[in-house]
């Protein structure tokens, strides 16, 4: 039986790695593949995920061994149309994937959308009490406070984890973009304007990376970084940075550095390298808001 865990961290799209993906990808979405560091203390407590699992895990689902379904029929994607953005429901049920009904552990997972996809709270301005005017997706009526950050999955092998957390990975990537074009706009007192919103998401992007699958294996890495390719087909700028060894680290760096990083998917051996050797990598990955490993 394999796991999956979802570790959501502090704060806060393109896959690059055309030579490897370019055969999987029949969507129009690019992919980057770029590489591990040496982090500083603070970096390494960040991401001493083995702690953060042991202490934090509010949810642990045997989607195999527990009969969690309490229906006969299986959900239809269709059910996620207020879960998740339009873009990644076309891509899943429209063109590439076509896909009709959600497996039993991708059930489980979504209905925790889109509560487990809301920003991390470190200064503790959020709840709902605040006096400080609440984003978009902060708002109480959209989050539900008591629902599990953290998630253990355990689901034998091929009953669809891959989508299970990317969905709920390129959803979040997509809420904190949002969020702080949204927050740019309030914070130059204005109620709307697109162009500070698009400077703000456009700047938001290239400076924060977004959500990190580790991959234990090169060939696991390109095949999540192939699925998520196609499940952000229809959104044309999305990025998905592949860090993996055996392909050029420098090119992976170059790639690292022209474009956004809105999902990284990496093997543990590159992401510690380029983590360690490589400052502007590790500044990226600063604000990380969730992980799946
Ligand atoms: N809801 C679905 N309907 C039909 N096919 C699906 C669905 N979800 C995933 N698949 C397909 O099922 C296959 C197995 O899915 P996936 O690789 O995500 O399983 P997994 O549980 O992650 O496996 P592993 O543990 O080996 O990584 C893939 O080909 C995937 O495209």
């Amino acid at each position: 039986m394999s796991s999956l865990t979802v570790l959501r961290f502090p704060s806060n799209r393109h896959i690059l790695a055309r030579r490897h993906l370019n055969a999987a990808a029949s969507s129009s979405s690019s992919v980057l593949l770029p590489n591990t560091m040496q982090a500083d203390s603070g970096d390494r407590n960040r991401f001493n995920v083995d702690t953060t699992v042991e202490e934090d895990i509010a949810a642990t689902n045997d989607v195999q061994d527990r009969n969690i379904n309490t229906h006969d029929v299986s959900p239809s994607f269709k059910y996620l149309k207020d879960r998740v953005n339009h873009h990644t429901l076309k891509a899943l049920t429209v063109h590439p994937l076509q896909l009709e009904t959600m497996t039993p552990v991708q059930e489980r997972v979504t209905a925790l959308l889109p509560a487990i996809t809301r920003p991390w709270d470190p200064e503790g301005i959020i709840p709902p009490d605040s006096s400080r005017p609440l984003p978009p997706i902060w708002q109480p009526s959209v989050v539900d406070w008591n629902a599990p950050r953290d998630i253990l999955v355990r689901a034998k092998t091929g009953t669809g984890k891959t989508f299970a957390y990317i969905i709920p990975a390129i959803e979040s990537r997509f809420n904190y973009v949002e969020h702080h074009a949204k927050l740019a706009v309030v914070n130059a007192g204005l109620k709307g304007s697109p162009s500070i919103s698009g400077r703000a998401r456009h700047a938001y992007r290239r400076r924060s990376a977004g959500p990190l699958v580790l991959a234990p294996t090169r060939e696991l890495a390109i095949q999540i970084a192939c699925d998520a390719q196609k499940l952000t087909t229809h959104q044309r700028d999305f990025v998905v940075q592949l860090l993996v060894g055996g392909s050029g680290r420098a090119r992976q760096m170059k790639d690292w550095m022209k474009s956004s990083s809105d999902l990284v998917v990496a093997t543990p051996g590159r992401l510690r390298d380029l983590l360690t050797n490589e400052p502007e990598f590790r500044q990226g990955f600063k604000n990380c808001p969730m992980a799946s490993l």
